[in-house]
């Protein structure tokens, strides 16, 4: 593991226009010149509000906020690959309800010394990630703060199915997951021993690739409950199983735990098992599924949902140690 220079810059204070130079408003123009609109946009941004169509007749709509020194930081990530994740995590949470993402807002904090173009950086992170999915930037906020802070409202389209809680899960009922798990914690701890490689980890940590198209699809399939693994598979799923009224018991011998993760765990002296038990923020999807469910493509059984009163144990024990993330702890 070698000690790279970052890619990421902490260059508030070096080189190229303020923003307080191009002034709230040619930083909106800036930002929104040229940014083609997908279907369903009726009026983007420029005015009070954006309009969408709502095909459906119901909207899902979701919020995530991202605070610098919180959920990144500017000499550990680009502003692009903070954008793609401030939308990613977002998009993750609509297809946690088995919809479709169909369009974004976007609200903005920095502080005066920022530079634009780390803004239109930003910003071109955030359309990235909203272009590969289909999804419109509609509007937004720009504002004075004294850290940068992102915060994101996407809204998504039921597609006429009902949406998946976390609610659902019955006791027999097979738990599985799609998409990865522990990569960002692995990088997390790489990038905060002052490491910058291996890149396949760190990058994790810099946006998620979360498996959008896995939620539709795992409703579509009959899924009874669901939710995106953002603070950590066990305390995810510990958010269900009370929503549910369940316990769940996940089978570790099923987990993917990926040579790259033994090889930093091996590395940095810590356990890569407890990276995919409670590492959050790689935005898989964890589902509940009726046992004689054929699973969708990418989905892996994992566990199983039992009876009330037994809690999130692992192979039937409880875990000892955190469960994942928790804000204020
Ligand atoms: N400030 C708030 N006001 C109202 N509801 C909130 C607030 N913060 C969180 N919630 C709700 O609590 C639930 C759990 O929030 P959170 O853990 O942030 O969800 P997620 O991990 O899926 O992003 C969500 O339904 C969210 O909308
Ligand atoms: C600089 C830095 N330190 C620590 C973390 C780890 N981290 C921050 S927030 C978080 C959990 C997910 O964030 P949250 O705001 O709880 O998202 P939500 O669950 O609401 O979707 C984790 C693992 C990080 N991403 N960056
Ligand atoms: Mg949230
Ligand atoms: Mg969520
Ligand atoms: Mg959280």
């Amino acid at each position: 593991m070698d000690a790279h220079p970052a890619p990421g810059r902490d260059d508030a204070g070096s080189g190229g226009e303020t923003v307080a130079a191009v002034g709230e408003f040619g930083l909106i123009r800036a930002v929104t010149a040229d940014r083609a609109q997908p279907a369903g946009t009726v009026l983007g941004p420029g005015d009070d509000a954006a309009v969408v169509a709502a095909p459906d007749g119901r909207v899902v709509v979701t919020t995530d906020v991202l605070v610098q020194g919180v959920h990144f930081r500017l000499d550990w990530s680009t502003p692009e690959q903070v954008g793609r994740k401030a939308v990613a995590v977002n998009l993750s949470d609509i297809a946690a309800m088995g919809a479709v993402p169909t369009s974004i807002v976007v609200g903005i904090g920095c502080p005066a010394d920022t530079k634009s173009a780390l803004v239109t950086e930003l910003v071109d992170g955030i359309s990235a990630e909203a272009a590969r999915a289909r999804v419109g930037l509609v509007g937004g906020d720009m504002v004075r703060a004294d850290q940068l802070v992102i915060s994101v409202t996407a809204l998504g389209d039921l597609g006429g199915r009902e949406p998946v809680t976390r609610s659902g899960a019955r006791p027999g009922d097979v738990v599985a997951v799609c998409g990865r798990l522990g990569w960002a914690a692995a990088g997390l701890a790489v990038l905060g021993r002052g490491f910058r490689s291996p890149v396949g980890v760190v990058n994790a940590h810099r946006y998620p690739e979360p498996p959008y198209a896995a939620g539709p699809a795992a409703a579509q399939a009959g899924a009874t409950a669901m939710i995106d693994v953002s603070d950590g598979l066990l305390a995810d799923l510990g958010h269900l199983a009370e929503e549910s009224g369940v316990g769940i018991d996940v089978h570790t011998e099923r987990l993917d735990v990926d040579r790259k993760l033994v090889d930093v765990g091996h590395a940095l002296g810590a356990d890569p098992l407890h990276w995919v038990l409670t590492g959050g923020e790689d935005h898989a999807l964890a589902a509940t599924f009726p046992s004689y469910t054929d699973l969708p493509a990418g989905w892996l059984r994992i566990g199983t949902v039992l009876m009330p009163g037994t809690g999130v144990t692992v192979d039937g024990e409880p875990y000892e140690h955190e469960t994942g993330w928790e804000h204020w702890r």
